[in-house]
C-alpha cells in the first residue's frame, strides 16, 4: 500500500468545495499558476474559499485520469471506482446526458461534440459543479475524475480549488486508439459499454505489438447496440489531433508537480487490469475486499 499511502496524504477539501470553481471562472479571473508545493490556492481568485479539512481517517482518494480518446479511460476509472467506494465523474457523460435531456445547452453542445472540438470551459465547469454539488449533497467523498482536466485553464482552476493526489496518464499507440473508437459500443438499454473490435497490431516505430481481444455484449444487449455519433472515423481523428494540443499540455502541468503516473497499456482488460492495480499498490486491496465479501 506504499503508493496509496503515499497519495493519501494531508490538506483533503471537500468535494462541494470544487463546485466553487465555477465561481471563480465566472468571476473572469485567470488563476496564477501556483508554485508547487505551495498553497495551490492564488489570492488572484478573490476570497478564499472555505473549504473544510477531513479528518484522514474521512478521507477518500481524489484522482485524474488523463489519456486520449479511445485509451479506456471510462473502462479504468470505472473499476477504480468501483473497487474505492469513490464515485466516477467523467464529463463526457456529463455532456452526453446534458444531450439527452434536450434542453437549452443541447443544439449548441451537439454541434460542438460531433464535430470532436472542446465544450468551452464555463460549460463543462457549470455541468461539473451541478454534478459535485449533488454529490456533496448525498455525501460524497473523493472522486476519480475522468475527461477533466482537458485543458491548461481547467487544470489551474481545478488546482485553484482542491488538492489532486494522482493524476493517471493512460497511453496505447495511435493507430490502436483509432480501432478502439470505432469499435466502441454502448447498450441503449442497460447502458453498457462494450467493444466489438479485435485488436491485433505488430511492432511498429518502436511501439511493440499489441494485442486487445473484444468485450462483447450479453446476448440481450446485442439487437440494441449504439455507436456514438462522434465516434466516426474523421471525427475520431480530430478529437485524437484536439488531444494532442489542448490536453497534451495538462500531462506536462501535472508532471511538473510529481503527481504524474504513466501508464502504458500492455493490451486488453485481462493483461491490464492486473498491472494497473499493481502499480498502484492496490492488488492487497483487491485480495482484501474479495476475502472480506
Ligand atoms: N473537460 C472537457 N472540456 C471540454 N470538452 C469536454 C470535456 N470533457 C468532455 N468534453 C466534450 O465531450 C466530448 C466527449 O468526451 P469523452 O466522452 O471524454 O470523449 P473521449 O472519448 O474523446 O475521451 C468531447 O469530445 C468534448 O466535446
Amino acid at each position: 500500500m506504499a503508493a496509496l499511502t503515499r497519495l493519501s496524504k494531508p490538506s483533503f477539501t471537500s468535494l462541494s468545495s470544487v463546485s466553487r470553481i465555477s465561481r471563480c471562472l465566472y468571476s473572469g479571473i485567470a488563476p496564477e499558476p501556483s508554485s508547487h508545493g505551495a498553497s495551490p490556492y492564488s489570492p488572484r481568485l478573490g476570497p478564499k474559499p472555505n473549504l473544510s479539512v477531513k479528518d484522514p481517517k474521512d478521507r477518500n482518494v481524489q484522482w485524474v485520469f488523463l489519456g486520449s480518446p479511445g485509451v479506456g479511460k471510462g473502462t479504468y476509472a470505472s473499476r477504480l471506482s468501483n473497487l474505492l467506494g469513490v464515485p466516477h465523474i467523467a464529463t463526457g457523460d456529463l455532456v452526453r446526458e446534458e444531450l439527452a435531456a434536450s434542453g437549452p445547452l443541447s443544439k449548441e453542445l451537439s454541434e460542438i461534440v460531433n464535430q470532436g472540438k472542446l465544450v468551452s470551459d464555463e460549460i463543462i465547469i457549470s455541468l461539473l459543479s451541478k454534478r459535485l454539488e449533488a454529490g456533496g449533497a448525498k455525501g460524497e467523498l473523493g472522486f476519480i475524475l475522468d475527461g477533466f482536466p482537458r485543458t491548461i485553464r481547467q487544470a489551474e482552476i481545478l488546482e485553484g480549488v482542491t488538492e489532486i493526489d494522482l493524476v493517471l496518464n493512460l497511453k496505447l499507440r495511435e493507430d490502436v486508439l483509432v480501432e478502439k473508437c470505432l469499435g466502441r459500443r454502448m447498450c441503449s438499454q442497460c447502458g453498457g459499454n462494450f467493444n466489438v473490435a479485435s485488436i491485433n497490431v505488430k511492432d511498429s516505430n518502436g511501439s511493440p505489438p499489441i494485442s486487445m481481444a473484444p468485450l462483447l455484449p450479453p446476448p440481450h444487449c446485442m439487437s440494441k447496440l449504439v455507436t456514438r455519433a462522434d465516434d466516426t472515423e474523421e471525427v475520431v481523428k480530430h478529437r485524437i489531433h484536439v488531444y494532442n494540443e489542448k490536453s497534451r499540455p495538462v500531462e506536462e502541468f501535472y508532471r511538473s508537480r510529481g503527481k504524474l503516473l504513466e501508464f502504458d497499456l500492455p493490451g486488453g482488460i485481462p493483461e491490464s487490469w492486473p498491472k494497473l492495480l499493481e502499480v498502484l499498490n492496490l492488488d492487497e486491496y483487491k485480495e482484501k475486499q474479495s476475502a472480506a465479501a
